[in-house]
Parts: structure tokens; sequence; C-alpha cells
């Protein structure tokens, strides 16, 4: 598919500004040769070597090559010469897409591993999703650099005097942690040639993580001096944040917007149900599901416990789900639990723990962003998600073996009244769920 290049056009105020946008160009059905994943680029591609030539350092596309990265995604494709040429890009494409890889061959295309300064810097919403993103680059680094995770309920008084002393070539961070260590003065961030904010959305619309994340754009570094990245599958009202990121200077003025799938923000191998029944059975239908289902693993998405319900000394659906789950199922995944309030010890190991084994994971939106463990075949929103965006992360926790053709399933428990709201996301995303018939296919006594 080959992208079009524009001059972008904004709605709803008038463009004083000369970036570009590059969009692949409305949906069509993907080639008889394509993958279903969208993945797959649609002509006859270059290489991930080719595409990367001259730019990126041989030992890094080696490593690339040996873990599997052959051939570019679209995205990739489509960004590469834009993030390799040094511009500002904000990379928008679907939920597991590729775009960790997109980022860090610019990472490793920007850096001088000779020189010892922090010369790179990944920003990441959660400690998850930061474990994940160094991992990644530190596969791809070998030893020919080091990267240092900076994240939240990490041991920073230690990795305090290590930056002094052998500061890292790639941070990853997290808002709070990297804040900490700057305004202690662990290191300057004067240095940095290229900054990465991954989930952007998520990070701008946090109203703990916002104000850090301005400074660090517009005080501790400046977008003069520096290659900006941001990347989401998210990017609401993108037209009106890529001017912000001019007018507000979080990028330069040429920043390009790559804009993979537009009508189609929902990847298409994605097989999407829904159940309706009454509150008091949702944990008996969801059972009945599982043992239907069978999947290889899944993520059991519930709400965040309100301050209301709390105050009235409900339990939370987490606790609900997995101690109902603990007695009631006897299949062979391993529940486990991960959400905010857990401490990080026990974060770590619930994360540690899916990576290693068959799992049930019961999450609260904690997991919905960036998250990427390819044995996921099977998702359930137990509670409906907040906005079209959490349902779109969510579903996109499946699906993310690139150029696969095994279907994966989003399945979300609603009751009668909150029918409507599955139908808002659906327009929104433009993705069709199919009704599941409890009554023919169920029995359940409660
Ligand atoms: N060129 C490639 N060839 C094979 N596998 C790839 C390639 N690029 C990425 N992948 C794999 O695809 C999966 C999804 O990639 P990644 O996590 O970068 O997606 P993403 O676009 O960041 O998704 P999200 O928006 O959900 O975070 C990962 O398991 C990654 O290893």
């Amino acid at each position: 598919m080959a992208a079009a290049v524009s001059t972008a056009t904004f709605s709803g105020y008038a463009p004083p500004f000369p970036s570009t946008r590059i969009s692949s160009p409305s949906y069509t059905p993907l080639a008889a040769s394509t993958s279903r994943s969208g993945l797959r680029p649609l002509r006859a591609a270059a290489t991930l070597r080719e595409v990367c030539a001259g730019r990126v350092p041989d030992h890094v596309l080696q490593r690339a090559e040996d873990v599997g990265y052959v051939v570019p995604t679209e995205v990739q494709e489509q960004s590469l010469p834009v993030l390799l040429s040094g511009q500002d890009c904000i990379l928008h494409a679907q939920t597991g897409s590729g775009k960790t890889l997109a980022y860090l061959l610019s990472v490793f295309s920007a850096i001088d591993v000779r020189r010892s300064s922090v010369q790179a810097l990944v920003i990441v919403p959660t400690r998850e999703l930061g474990i994940q993103v160094t991992k990644v680059a530190r596969v791809l680094a070998a030893k020919a650099c080091t990267v240092m995770a900076l994240l939240d309920g990490g041991m920073l008084t230690r990795q305090k005097s290590w930056v002094k002393a052998e500061p890292p070539a790639i941070i990853v961070a997290t808002v709070a942690s990297l804040c900490q260590m700057v305004e202690k003065r662990a290191f300057s961030l004067g240095s940095i040639k290229i900054l990465v904010i991954d989930e952007v959305d998520f990070i701008f619309g946090s109203s703990k993580q916002v104000n850090s994340v301005r400074k660090i754009l517009t005080s501790y570094t400046a977008a003069s001096g520096r290659q900006t990245i941001f990347a989401s599958a998210s990017i609401p009202q993108h037209n009106r944040f890529v001017h912000d990121c001019i007018q507000h200077k979080w990028t330069k003025s040429n920043v390009v917007h790559v804009h993979v799938n537009p009508v189609q923000p929902m990847p298409s191998q994605l097989h999407h149900k829904y159940a309706i029944c009454m509150k008091k059975e949702r944990l008996h239908v969801l059972l009945s599901l599982l043992e239907r289902d069978a999947p290889k693993s899944a993520i059991i998405f519930v709400a965040q416990q309100s301050e209301k319900s709390k105050r009235a000394g409900n339990p939370p659906s987490s606790i609900l789900v997995v101690e109902f789950m603990r007695t009631a199922y006897n299949g062979s995944l391993e529940v486990l639990l991960l959400e905010e309030n857990m401490n990080f010890n026990a974060r770590a190991t619930s994360f540690t723990e899916v990576k290693e084994k068959g799992f049930l994971l019961v999450s609260t939106d904690i997991a919905s962003r960036g998250f990427d463990l390819p044995q996921i075949s099977h998702i359930y929103n137990f509670d409906l998600p907040k906005t079209a965006t959490d349902y779109l992360h969510r579903a996109g926790r499946t699906g993310r073996e690139p150029f696969s053709k095994s279907e994966c399933s989003v399945t979300t428990l609603i009751t009668e009244d909150e029918h409507f709201v599955l139908q808002r996301f659906q327009n929104e995303l433009k993705f069709h769920s199919q009704e599941l018939p409890l009554e023919s296919m169920f029995t359940f006594n409660l």
C-alpha cells in the first residue's frame, strides 16, 4: 500500500504551520497474499535491513534479524524513512502494529555509542510497559551500549550512583521517576538527541503526569535540539494535537504525522462478541465462556473501584473475579491479579509470572496499554470500558503476532442498559460485534 503524502489540513482552525501528514489511503481489504492482521506490507516489500540501510548500525540490524524482525510491518515501512531522516514524528497506528521497533531503530540511528552521555530517552506511562520496552532495547543493543530502566518502584538510589558513574546511552523511564532523578541532579537531559513519548495520549490525559511531561518537553530539553517522537494507537483529535505540538514547541514545526489505517483503528483480525446478562449472572457467564473458549491465555478486564463503592464497603470487581475464579475455575490456567493498588513487588511478581505460563490475568486498565504478550488469545471485558479508546487498547492486548492468521476474540459482558454504550464504541471504532445467545449456550444455576 503506497503512502499518500500531503500537506496537513486542519479541520476547525487555520493551519499556520507547515507540518506534513502521511496516511495510508482509506482501508481496502487486504490482498490474498496478505496477512489478515494488516501487518504485512501490501506490495513486495524491502526488508527491514534495506529500509534502514546506512542509517541504523549493522549490529543492531543483525540482532533484529536474529530475533525475527526481517520484514517491516506497515507502520515501520511508512515511518522509518521519516524517522531515520531525523524528522520529528507522530507515530499513529493500530495496537500491535510494531511502533516500538520503529522508534527504537530511530533511537539506535541517533545515538553515538562511543560517547558517554545520556542520549536517548523513552518515556512510558507504566512500569510494566517500561520493562517491556527496556527488554527490546537491550536485545537490539546487545552489549554495544547500556540501556537503563528508571521506573516507578525501582531502586532509584542505586541507579542514581550508576547513572553518575557510567551514564547509559538510553534511558527508558516513567515520568515520575525521571523527574525525581533530574530534580536531584543525578543527570541532566542536556545531551539528549532523541526523545520518545510512548502512549502519548495517555500521558497527556493523566493529571498526575501531564505537568511533568510538559517540563521535560520544554524546560529540561528543547525541541530544536532533539528529535521528538510521539507514539500511540489512539490520538483523539489528532489534528488538534499536531497543532499543539507545534504551538507549544513540543516538536519542530515540520513534524510529520504518520497515520496508518486512519479509517480502521481496530485491528482486523479481532473477533468481537458480547453477551447480555444481569450483573449477578456475570461471574457464572464468564466462567462458562472460559470453559467453552478454552483460551491459551486471557486477560479479564475489570473496572477500577470507584470511591463511592469503596465508601459503601463493597469489594472491588478485581477481588470478586479473582476469588470466584480461584474456587470455581477448573482449567489449567493460573489465575493472576494485576491492579494499580498492588505494591510494586506484587505487581512485579504477577508480571513475571504471566510471561512464563498460561494465565488468566484479572486486571484493571493498567494492563491495557502496551502489554505485549503474543500468547493472549482472548480478552474478556467483565466490566464495560469507560471509553471507546479504553475498549481499543484492551482489545489490542490480543492479536499481537505479526503476520499470524489466527483469529483472536474480545468478549464483553453487558447488561441490557449498557448495550447502547457498546454500540457507541462500535460506531466510533468501526467494528462489528456479534451477540452470544446465552440461553441456548449455557445452563448455569445461580
Ligand atoms: N517487523 C516485525 N516482524 C516481526 N514481528 C514484529 C515486527 N515488528 C514488531 N513485531 C512484533 O509485533 C508485536 C507488536 O509490536 P509492538 O509492541 O511494537 O506494537 P505497538 O504498535 O507498540 O502496539 P501497542 O500500541 O499496543 O503498544 C511485538 O511482539 C513485536 O515483537
